[in-house]
């Protein structure tokens, strides 16, 4: 038995739910699990529901005889098959926490994504990937090649038809054009609580504050650097008889823990960007189940 989840986003009006679980049931399928936010502010409409299709019908057909009610209710849908894996590119700098728990959450199947590459600008992870038969791909950046930089990264994205960028400590601005050509599909993680200390060395920046809270922010990537959309977040108490190098330490798991939560949020179809805000819908009933080590 396939087991689909079909994303909806619209204006709201009354019918959307009982159009979209008639037309499920008319399809023999089954409901599993639902989720719905109507935003009083925007008047905007988002619905996630996850189904079995009992009958064996396709997710093309479910799309196409799906189509006269998308355009009844003007809604962007779009049926996902959770059996189909995201493709993801990681980029990574110099800190590779984030890029081991990835890869490690993703051996024992709590990351359901198909890692296409491991793109750096550095050499410092080199083996590790290699050690898990992923392609890695060096590609250096400076100021004088930042633009062919970019071009050999966009090349691997497109190469590898891949869905999804994570920036797993990527320490370098990507430009105005690729953020726009991959608006909703780039992730990145700040280490800082945001919108507290964007930019460079946030850590140093929350020390000469003297602040009690240190953070972590996942954000859909925009041109803005560390503007975008918050995904996920959370913060670890410091004191003042801690270093900004205590911070770095302090932060490594935090940082870790609030990007694989963001990453599988969008590998489940779970995150709309609803202008400057994300709406993560809670985990289906067994989306942890094949967790090898659970
Ligand atoms: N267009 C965007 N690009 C990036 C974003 C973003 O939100 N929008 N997030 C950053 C990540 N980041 C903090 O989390 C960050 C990375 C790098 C810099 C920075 O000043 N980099 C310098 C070079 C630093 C170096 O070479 O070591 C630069 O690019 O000139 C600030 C913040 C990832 N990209």
């Amino acid at each position: 038995m396939a087991s689909y989840v079909l994303t909806v986003a619209c204006e709201s009006t009354r019918g959307i739910i009982a159009a979209i679980s008639t037309y499920l049931a008319e399809m023999k399928c089954n409901i599993t699990d639902s989720s719905q936010f109507d935003d009083a502010v925007t008047g905007a409409f988002f619905m996630r529901v996850s189904f079995d299709s009992e009958g064996g019908v396709l997710k093309d057909e479910l799309a196409e005889k799906f189509g006269p009610i998308a355009e009844q209710f003007g809604m962007e849908a779009e049926f996902h098959d959770l059996s189909v894996r995201p493709k993801v590119v990681i980029m990574v700098s110099r800190f590779g926490h984030c890029l081991n728990d990835i890869l490690y959450r993703w051996r024992i199947g709590a990351l359901k994504i198909d890692i296409v590459a491991v793109v750096s600008n550095h050499l410092d992870y080199q083996k590790v990937v290699v050690n898990h038969d992923l392609p890695f791909y060096h590609v250096p950046v400076s100021k004088e090649n930042k633009a062919s930089a970019e071009a050999r990264m966009m090349e691997i994205v497109e190469d590898t038809n891949a869905d999804l960028i994570v920036l797993a400590r990527y320490m370098q601005v990507l430009s105005n054009e690729i953020c726009r050509k991959m608006s909703g599909r780039i992730i990145n993680i700040h280490h800082s609580f945001l919108p507290s200390f964007k930019g460079a060395n946030p850590y140093k920046q929350a020390y000469e504050r003297g602040v009690k809270l240190i953070g972590a922010t996942a954000h859909y990537v925009t041109a803005d650097l560390d503007e975008g959309p918050i995904i996920e977040q959370e913060t670890a108490r410091v004191t003042h008889a801690q270093s900004a190098a205590d911070y770095v330490t302090i932060g490594r798991d935090v940082e870790s823990q609030v990007l694989a939560r963001a990453i599988l949020a969008h590998a489940q179809q779970r995150t709309f960007v609803n202008g400057d805000r994300v709406i993560v819908f809670p985990p289906s009933p067994g989306a942890y189940a094949s967790d090898r080590m659970g």
